[in-house]
């Protein structure tokens, strides 16, 4: 690239720090001629000025000790030049020759790391280079705006159009000709362009989500382009989503329509198969299925142990209703939440006038309702000791006496009880009998609570979404990723019972068919900001007390004691025992239990 000129300059030099305080050097040196096109590789300014020097030979210099300047002598005449460093860069050679303040532009003198002039730049060349690297940026600046495939606006300081890209010609359909120094505001409402508020007020977006038209959907990146702290303009990237979001809605419209297919379906799967209604993949809840399937089969007492609300009762009626014994009754019955007094009729039944109140003609019990199919008896725990010792009788015998009655009554009834607490240490303590706890231990099934199986929580999730979206006839709500991750993180006191309240609670509080983080109980919310991850808790069924985050006025840990913490959420329910259990995340049967031992009144 460089063309060099025949035309010969005889040149001394003499440098500052020759021993002898300069000598002359006669030498042959070729002067360069520059051609135009020498410098078409410059990308940068931090390109270092070596790169434009041309030899300087033994061509003299003077240069004082320190100084920036120094004294080129051509033969008969010397010219004052900059001296500049070899390596300092094309823009700071510039910003040196910027402050020189005479009206002669000097030519440029490179000193290598020994401080000995190593090269010469002359004005012209350097000026050239600077012409040259423009270009070079400006072809640049055109390749990439044009290669890339979001929108770019960049406008100045009075939002005229400097730049437009080909994508932002396709995307909004108007040619560049037509755009570029036209206000920008010529071809969008004022209140649809992000970019002024970049211009206006300075601030930056990110990936924010917007509609510059009715028929565009983007995603902008924005900024101001600032000069040494002055705005003075600013520039746009827009990836357009038109296309997403529409698809997305697509995907919405058919996910639902699927949803009701699928609903259609389960109800005959449903019927084939009793299980199918409990939900999950885990590896946790598949074994417990398993062996469930296998039990359901046989005529053996099960007792389901499991915390509150991880679905101890799905699995007893999928039992019945896998068992052979499925067209016959399956009857639940609570034993924490049927007072003392009333159990035994309830579980017996009495006969006709036994005693005050009681109907005429006497009233069947479960067990004997139950003949021939299955009685649940849930929250086993809670069973009195005096009526412990008749329901072992009665599952020992298979015989039994109404209450009043004189006849034996023969059942055959599959017992499945379930409990949330530790039998064998009520069983230790003295308050369950040992010979009840083996009759009803034959085969045990435990049911893992939530916690120790998140990988099922989204699945239960979309679950409860959809069928809260049906019930209610929306479309069903999106949920974004930070809330189902607080979800998945969250402790679960209340397991599958919980989780399904907070879904109703969501889709209620959704807005625009969208969850945020915002619509979540503090509890979960608060959970979520301090980012714990979930530890699971020891031991497996430890009260619901222990395990509860707080948060919320109803969580077990809150300031408040159990006691106020029952009656407020009974205050808040009217009394409602359900929904007040449903608040506390712990069953109804829990709740009663807990009202009894605090003395808290059923009327409330
Ligand atoms: N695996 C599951 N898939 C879908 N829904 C479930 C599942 N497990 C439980 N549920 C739902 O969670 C709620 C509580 O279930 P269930 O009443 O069977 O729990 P539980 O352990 O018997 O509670 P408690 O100890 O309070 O009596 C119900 O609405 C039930 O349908």
């Amino acid at each position: 690239m460089y063309r060099l000129c025949p035309f010969l300059y005889t040149f001394d030099y003499k440098v500052k720090h020759c021993p002898s305080g300069g000598w002359p050097v006669p030498c042959v040196y070729f002067l360069v001629w520059i051609g135009s096109d020498f410098l078409k590789p410059l990308f940068s300014l931090d390109c270092p000025l070596a790169c434009l020097a041309e030899p300087i030979g033994s061509a003299a210099v003077s240069i004082r000790d320190g100084e920036t300047e120094g004294v080129l002598h051509l033969g008969d005449r010397d010219a004052a030049v900059l001296v500049v460093p070899e390596k300092e860069t094309l823009l700071k050679a510039g910003e040196q020759l910027l402050a020189w303040k005479r009206p002669s532009v000097p030519d440029l003198v490179t000193l290598n790391e020994a401080n000995t002039p190593s090269g010469l730049v002359t004005a012209h060349r350097l000026f050239s280079a600077f012409v040259t690297l423009a270009q070079n940026q400006s072809a640049l600046l055109h390749t990439l705006l044009d290669t890339m495939s979001e929108a770019i606006t960049i406008v100045d300081m009075h939002n005229v159009v400097h730049y437009w890209n080909k994508a932002a010609e396709n995307i909004y359909e108007i040619d560049r000709a037509q755009v570029v120094g036209t206000p920008l505001d010529a071809h969008f409402d004022s209140e649809s362009i992000r970019l002024l508020d970049a211009l206006k007020q300075g601030t930056s977006v990110q990936r924010v989500y917007h509609i510059p038209r009715p028929d565009r959907h983007v995603l902008i990146n924005a900024a101001p382009i600032r000069q040494e702290g002055d705005i003075i303009g600013a520039i746009s990237i827009e990836q357009d989503i038109t296309e997403l979001v529409r698809l997305n809605e697509e995907l919405s419209h058919t996910t639902a329509h699927l949803h009701n297919l699928q609903q259609e379906m389960s109800r005959f799967q449903a019927a084939d198969d009793p299980f199918f209604t409990i939900k999950g993949h885990s590896a946790a809840i598949q074994s417990a299925i398993q062996a469930a399937r296998k039990v359901a089969q046989t005529d053996a007492t099960v007792l389901i142990y499991g915390e509150s609300g991880v679905g101890k009762e799905l699995f007893a009626q999928a039992i019945h209703q896998a068992s052979r014994r499925r067209e016959k009754p399956f009857i639940a019955i609570n034993c924490g939440a049927i007072p003392a007094a009333l159990f035994e009729s309830e579980l017996f039944g009495y006969q006709g006038g036994a005693f005050t109140g009681a109907e005429k003609k006497g009233k069947p019990g479960k067990l004997e309702l139950a003949h021939g199919g299955t009685l649940f008896l849930d929250e086993i725990g809670e069973l009195p000791l005096e009526l412990q010792v008749k329901l072992l009788r009665a599952l020992q015998e298979r015989q039994f006496y109404r209450v009043g009655g004189t006849e034996p009554i023969t059942v055959n009834t599959r017992i499945v009880a379930a409990t949330n607490r530790q039998l064998e240490h009520m069983v230790a303590e003295g308050r369950f009998r040992e010979d009840l706890y083996y009759r009803l231990n034959v085969f045990t099934l435990e049911i893992p609570p939530l916690r120790e199986r998140r990988e099922d929580i989204p699945e239960l999730v979309q679950l409860f979404l959809h069928e809260y979206a049906i019930a209610n006839d929306q479309p069903v709500p999106r949920i974004t990723p930070d809330v189902m991750q607080a979800l998945i993180d969250h402790t679960w006191p209340g397991n599958i019972r919980q989780l399904r309240n907070v879904i109703e609670r969501l889709s209620i509080l959704q807005e625009g068919g969208v969850i945020l983080p915002e619509h979540l109980p503090s509890a979960i919310r608060s959970l979520t900001l301090a980012a714990p991850p979930a530890v699971p808790l020891t031991p497996p069924y430890a009260p619901v007390s222990q395990t509860s985050p707080a948060g919320y006025p109803f969580a077990p840990d809150s300031a408040l004691s159990e006691r106020e913490r029952i009656l407020a959420a009974l205050d808040r329910t009217y009394g409602n025992k359900k929904a007040a259990a449903d608040l506390l995340g712990i069953s109804r049967g829990t709740l009663y239990n807990k009202m009894r031992k605090y003395g808290i009144s059923h009327e409330r």
